[in-house]
């Protein structure tokens, strides 16, 4: 394939490294406000910047590229961009986390969401940790969690947690931690007077990210629609 990165960053250079190995063919690397011509790609792969990835993606979807995007703090416009992409017949793929291993636990978030809802003496709390780089917070994997105890419990919505903050019964908090090289942990705890259940997920690197960013680049080609990582990886 000869692929597009939109973001040439920590990510952009991982996925770079992956699809060479993979046989792929980088054929652009935008990383800033520069015009570029998105029609020699075969696919685009978005981790750019949250105020750049609705003008990269619907770019692509205009000039008829595949796009996958991995670029979190820009879903405020998420809606807007489907849109686009269904009035251009656009083939997209949005992930708040391309690992497999994320994938797996946020099947299994839902799984012990379910389970806990009727267990009113737990409460439950969450914990992201990230690289002090990271732009966003809570960080887009933390939100998709969120989302997954919303569906599947008397929970309403979430709560970033600050010095100011307070939590409402029908809220999760959320703590967001920044500590220097980290790439990512996510923990979802539940705790009652007698004991807790937690379940958690480290990154070591990023390279599971960006393999699975590649492989839902190589998924997506050929195909028109808007789908998600759970169609990728056949889970669930
Ligand atoms: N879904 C997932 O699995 C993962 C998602 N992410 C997300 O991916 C995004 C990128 O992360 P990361 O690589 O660590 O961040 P970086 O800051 O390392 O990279 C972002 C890159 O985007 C560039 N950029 C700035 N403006 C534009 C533009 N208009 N078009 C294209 N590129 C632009 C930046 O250039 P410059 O430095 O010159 O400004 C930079 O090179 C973040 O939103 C992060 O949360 C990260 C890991 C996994
Ligand atoms: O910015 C990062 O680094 C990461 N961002 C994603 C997120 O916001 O969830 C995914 C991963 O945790 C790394």
């Amino acid at each position: 394939m000869k692929i597009a990165l939109l973001g040439y960053g920590r990510m952009g250079k991982e996925i770079e490294k992956i699809a060479l190995q993979r046989r792929h063919e980088i054929v652009l690397k935008v990383s800033g406000e520069e015009s570029y011509d998105i029609s020699v790609a075969d696919v685009a792969i978005d981790f750019s910047i949250p105020s750049a990835a609705y003008q990269n993606i619907t770019n692509c979807f205009q000039n008829k590229v595949p796009v996958i995007s991995g670029t979190t703090g820009w879903l405020e416009k998420y809606d807007d961009a489907i849109a686009v992409c269904k009035e251009h017949s656009g083939s997209f793929i949005y992930a708040s986390n391309f690992s497999l291993g994320v994938n797996i636990f946020f099947e299994l978030n839902k799984h012990l969401s379910k389970m806990m809802n009727a267990l009113e003496d737990y409460k439950v709390s969450m914990e992201e940790i990230h690289h002090t780089k990271k732009l966003d917070a809570p960080s887009g994997t933390a939100i998709t969690l969120a989302e997954g105890i919303i569906e599947n419990s008397s929970k309403e919505k979430w709560q970033l947690e600050t010095e100011n903050s307070s939590v409402q019964q029908d809220e999760i908090p959320i703590v967001a931690k920044r500590i220097p090289d980290v790439p990512g942990t996510h923990v979802i705890n539940y705790d009652s007077e007698v004991d807790s259940i937690e379940i958690k997920h480290t990154a070591h690197s990023r390279k599971g990210f960006a393999l699975g960013a590649v492989v839902a680049a190589e998924w997506l080609i050929g195909k028109t629609g808007v789908y998600t990582m759970k169609d990728v990886l056949n889970i669930g």
